[in-house]
Order: structure tokens, then C-alpha cells, then sequence
């Protein structure tokens, strides 16, 4: 059972991030998107939900524009930022390069430094690569996406790898640095809670599609064990076809 409706995005947020329609992708003769609509205006933060293998990724790299599309349109920024599970950052540039990268050096260097302070690293913009811990490097990787102010931020499973303190501390300064820049964001995550948490709106993707929308409710979204909270971990979990028992262990 699913439950489709559209919701209301925040009051006063009119400018659309991306706007998707019938699109499909395939791989070969496998059809793994089909039909997906999907739209995210500014300041408006949206995950993605979904069986493993179910096309998050496609849809993500489709958006991105890293990937041609074999139907459909996409209405968005040619080059939106994305973070990804690793910082990949460039190991032999020093944090204010990496962050402004593709930015000339003199308009750059500030705006890199900014940007680390934004994200607690503002000491280390001369240090490297090799010598941040996972979160740090994360941060770094937040910083870049952020620096130029993009109209759309993608982000794939960004804290996957990282420990259970220091995930919740970066989803403590993502909405902080999101309330300031506010670009619309869709957030692929395998973690319902994570979920939960940050975004607006909770979208499952099934058979190539988005299968339902639901709407977080702000108070869901403060208090784990909130009823509201519980009542939308319980439904989604069904849709994702965990029982709610199950996932506990
Ligand atoms: N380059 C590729 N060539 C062929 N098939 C691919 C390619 N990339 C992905 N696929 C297939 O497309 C489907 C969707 O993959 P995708 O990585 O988008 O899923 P996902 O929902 O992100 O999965 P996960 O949650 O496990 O990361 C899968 O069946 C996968 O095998």
C-alpha cells in the first residue's frame, strides 16, 4: 500500500531546484527508471528511499548529468553539486584548493576559507587530505558542494561511512549550513531514521517510479520516538518491506 499525495513544501519557497518528467533510463534491454516525476524547490530537502538495486543511484547520477538519459526531461542545473559516500577529495591539493576547485585562485581562496569555517575546519585550510579524519574529509566535501551556492545539492548517502556520533553530528551541521544556503537537496539514504531526521519529504522509489511521498511532520522530525515519528518509521518500513521488529537488530 502506498500512500501518494502531493504534499504543501514550505511557505514562501516558490523557485524550483529540479523538476523531473517521465523520465526513463535503461541499461541494455533492463528498463530501470520509467515514468519517475519528481519535483524539489529551494530550500526544500527530500529523501530518497528504496530497495537495494531499485535505481536511487541511476536517478542520482541522472540528475547530476553524469549519465545521458534515454527519455523524459530534466529541468534543472546542468552541473548541481553532489557529495557522495567518499569525499574524493584531491589528495595532493591543500583543503582551500580542494574546496575551490574550478574557481580562479584569487576569488577562490576566500571563498574556500569561508566555506571551512562554515564547516569547522576555518584552521586547517593550508593542511591535506591524509591528515582528516572521515568526518573532517565529509566536511571538506560539504564545503566544495556549498561554496558556489548551488540551486540544487544531491547528496548520496554521504554518511554511510561514518561512525554513529559522528553522523549525528554532521546531520546537526547539515541543517545548519542548509537554513543558510538553502538549496533543494535530494538525499539518497538507506537509513529511514536519517531520513527522518532531515528532510521535508520522504520519497520510496519502486519499479523504476516514485512510489509514494510522505511528508515529514516538523515534530517526526525533532523526537525519535515521537508518535508522529513512529507512525511514519512503522509505514515506511513496511514499504520498504522490513518490519519495523526486524529492523531493531
Ligand atoms: N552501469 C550499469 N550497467 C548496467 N546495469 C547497471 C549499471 N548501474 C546500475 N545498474 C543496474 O541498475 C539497477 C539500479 O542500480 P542503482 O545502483 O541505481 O540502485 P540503487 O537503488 O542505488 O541500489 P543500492 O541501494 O544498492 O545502492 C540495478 O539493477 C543495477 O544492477
Amino acid at each position: 500500500m502506498s500512500t501518494t499525495t502531493q504534499p504543501m513544501h514550505p511557505a514562501g519557497i516558490d523557485e524550483i531546484a529540479v523538476q523531473v518528467a517521465g523520465l526513463k533510463r535503461r541499461y541494455g534491454q533492463r528498463t530501470v527508471i520509467q515514468g519517475l516525476n519528481l519535483r524539489i524547490h529551494r530550500g526544500e530537502f527530500v529523501a530518497l528511499l528504496g530497495e537495494s538495486g531499485c535505481g536511487k543511484t541511476t536517478l542520482l547520477r541522472a540528475l547530476a548529468g553524469l549519465d545521458a538519459i534515454d527519455g523524459g526531461r530534466i529541468d534543472g542545473p546542468a552541473q548541481p553539486a553532489v557529495v557522495f559516500q567518499e569525499p574524493r577529495l584531491i589528495p595532493w591539493d591543500p583543503l582551500w584548493r580542494n574546496v575551490s576547485l574550478g574557481l580562479d585562485d584569487k576569488s577562490g581562496k576566500p571563498l574556500a576559507q569561508a566555506a571551512l569555517e562554515e564547516v569547522g575546519l576555518g584552521g586547517r585550510s593550508e593542511d591535506w587530505p591524509r591528515n582528516l579524519s572521515g568526518g573532517q574529509a565529509q566536511r571538506v566535501a560539504l564545503a566544495r558542494a556549498l561554496v558556489r551556492e548551488p540551486r540544487l545539492l544531491l547528496l548520496d548517502e554521504p554518511f554511510a561511512a561514518l561512525d554513529a556520533l559522528t553522523r549525528i553530528r554532521m546531520h546537526a551541521l547539515v541543517r545548519q549550513l542548509l537554513a543558510r544556503h538553502r538549496p533543494g537537496v535530494l538525499l539518497v539514504t538507506h537509513d529511514v531514521d536519517e531520513a527522518i531526521v532531515l528532510a521535508d519529504r520522504i520519497l520510496v522509489m519502486r519499479d523504476g517510479a516514485i512510489a509514494s511521498d510522505h511528508r515529514v511532520a516538523p515534530e517526526a522530525a525533532h523526537h525519535r520516538a515521537h508518535p508522529a515519528a513512529e507512525a511514519l518509521r512503522t509505514q515506511l518500513l513496511a514499504e520498504l518491506g522490513v518490519a519495523s521488529a526486524d529492523a531493531l537488530h
